[in-house]
């Protein structure tokens, strides 16, 4: 089958990242083994920040490290510039352990302990994104009892439903983030943070979904939140600094996929938020973006190795490799599409379509339905394409499965950012009982 995400093929006719080929680097750190293309990374980052400055306007980009979260790519994010959201005490410590500036981080959740709102405040946490009353009365008092003072930005759901899978949209009315619109909710919050000077209301930020495909919902949300802006100014006085639009841009899994340039959703959301903030005569604000999967997914292959095949009459074989649903569980959590190629046999036709099957425990762990791929044996490398998103950020230990390493690949240099998990490390937390 024909490939449209530029694969490189060495002499040897084995799949080449970042100028290394993967047969090597399997020999070198065996599998499941995750490989990231930094320069596929570091492209999508000067794709995003490209069209803000052609457009003229005050920016930050926010890497969503829900996305993918380690010391590395915190690391590589503070090299390009960009700003970070986390979602937990555990994404924030590796921020902090990594030696990210904190000031540049945002940190969301819609359940934030008091435990995480202190080590955010005490960190130097540049937003607090605020996401329901019970948490602005949890920060509030946190502010009042320490004589402290935070940025916050209110998360707001703008009533817009993202053409997307059920589990991945967040922006309709009935969502678990936020503060509605149109119940009036968002207003609500909004007099509680500005008649409390310790809150220093930055912005808004909404986020519609995960992985869209379409313009318009963008353009409605940025649309909605200059509105709320405008209506907002008349009746308190108040301007946002920052428009914060998320993340979301979807990306290409499959050949059948065939989305947006993310770079051309931004450019849409740029163009919108100042027609309408000059038709309204307001201050343009900053525009933040918080990219997730369309800044590491492209770059993320999965290498796996072959072993045992079954044969079903009539139907697809299934070729088993030693990964599945612990490393990638997208396939059987959102019917996640993927594509994958045999890594040491890249001059060869595709001759059959199999299940790709994990070794996990499910009938359930399959990670391709439909491969298309030359006649596979034991030992091949298959390299399943664009992983980098969500899939080692949700990886599990089920079955007592290890979690694969993670190597950055780029120019040729092969750096691992974190260890094959070991037996001895699954048990390191637990007591010997009985
Ligand atoms: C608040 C927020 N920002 C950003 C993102 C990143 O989304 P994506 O990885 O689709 O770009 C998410 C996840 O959907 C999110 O919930
Ligand atoms: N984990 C989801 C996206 C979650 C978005 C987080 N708000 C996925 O793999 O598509």
């Amino acid at each position: 089958m024909e490939h449209n995400f530029n694969l490189v093929t060495n002499d040897q006719h084995h799949l080449e990242i970042g100028g290394l080929d993967t047969v090597e680097l399997v020999q070198k750190y065996q599998t499941p083994l995750v490989v990231y293309d930094v320069s596929k990374i570091k492209q999508q980052i000067a794709g995003f920040k490209t069209v803000f400055e052609q457009n003229d306007v005050d920016y930050e980009i926010s890497y969503a490290s829900k996305a993918f979260s380690c010391l590395g790519i915190y690391q590589l994010m503070q090299k390009e510039n960009l700003h970070l959201d986390v979602v937990s005490g555990g994404e924030l410590f590796t921020a902090q352990q990594a030696g990210f500036d904190l000031s540049k981080v945002s940190f969301h959740g819609n359940n934030k302990s008091l435990a995480e709102i202190e080590t955010a405040v005490e960190a130097g946490v540049g937003i607090i994104v605020l996401d329901n009353f019970d948490e602005i009365d949890l920060l509030s008092n946190y502010l009042a009892d320490t004589h402290q003072q935070a940025n916050v930005l209110m998360r707001i759901t703008p009533g817009i439903s993202a053409h997307t899978h059920n589990y991945i949209q967040t922006g309709q009315e009935d969502s678990k983030f936020g503060f509605d619109l149109n119940s009036g909710q968002a207003e609500k919050a909004l007099k509680i943070i500005l008649a409390n000077p310790d809150l220093i209301m930055k912005g808004f930020h909404s986020h519609i979904g995960s992985q869209i495909f379409e313009v318009n919902g963008f353009e409605m949300a940025a649309e909605k939140l200059v509105d709320l802006a405008h209506d907002w100014y008349r009746k308190y006085d108040y301007q946002p600094e920052v428009i914060n639009v998320g993340g979301g841009f979807g990306i290409a899994y499959t050949n059948e996929d065939k989305p947006l340039a993310p770079e051309v959703f931004v450019d849409a959301i740029i163009k919108k938020i100042k027609e309408k903030t000059t038709e309204y005569g307001l201050q343009m604000p900053a525009i933040w973006i918080e990219p997730g999967r369309s800044i590491v997914g492209p770059a993320g292959y999965n290498l796996y190795t072959v072993g045992s095949r079954k044969e079903v009459p009539g139907k697809d074989a299934y070729v088993s490799v030693d990964g599945g649903m612990g490393d990638n569980i997208r396939p059987a959590l959102y019917q996640a599409e993927y594509e994958a190629v045999v890594a040491n046999k890249m001059n060869q036709e595709t001759v059959e379509t199999v299940r790709v099957a994990g070794k996990y425990c499910e009938s359930g762990d399959i990670l391709i339905q439909q491969a298309a791929l030359p006649k596979t044996q034991p030992g091949d490398v298959v390299a399943m394409l664009n992983t980098g998103a969500y899939g080692y950020s949700m990886a599990s230990n089920y079955n007592r499965n290890l979690k694969p390493a993670v190597v950055f690949v780029e120019n040729g240099q092969d750096k691992l950012a974190i260890k094959r998990q070991t037996y001895q490390d699954l048990i390191q937390l637990e007591n010997q009982l009985y």
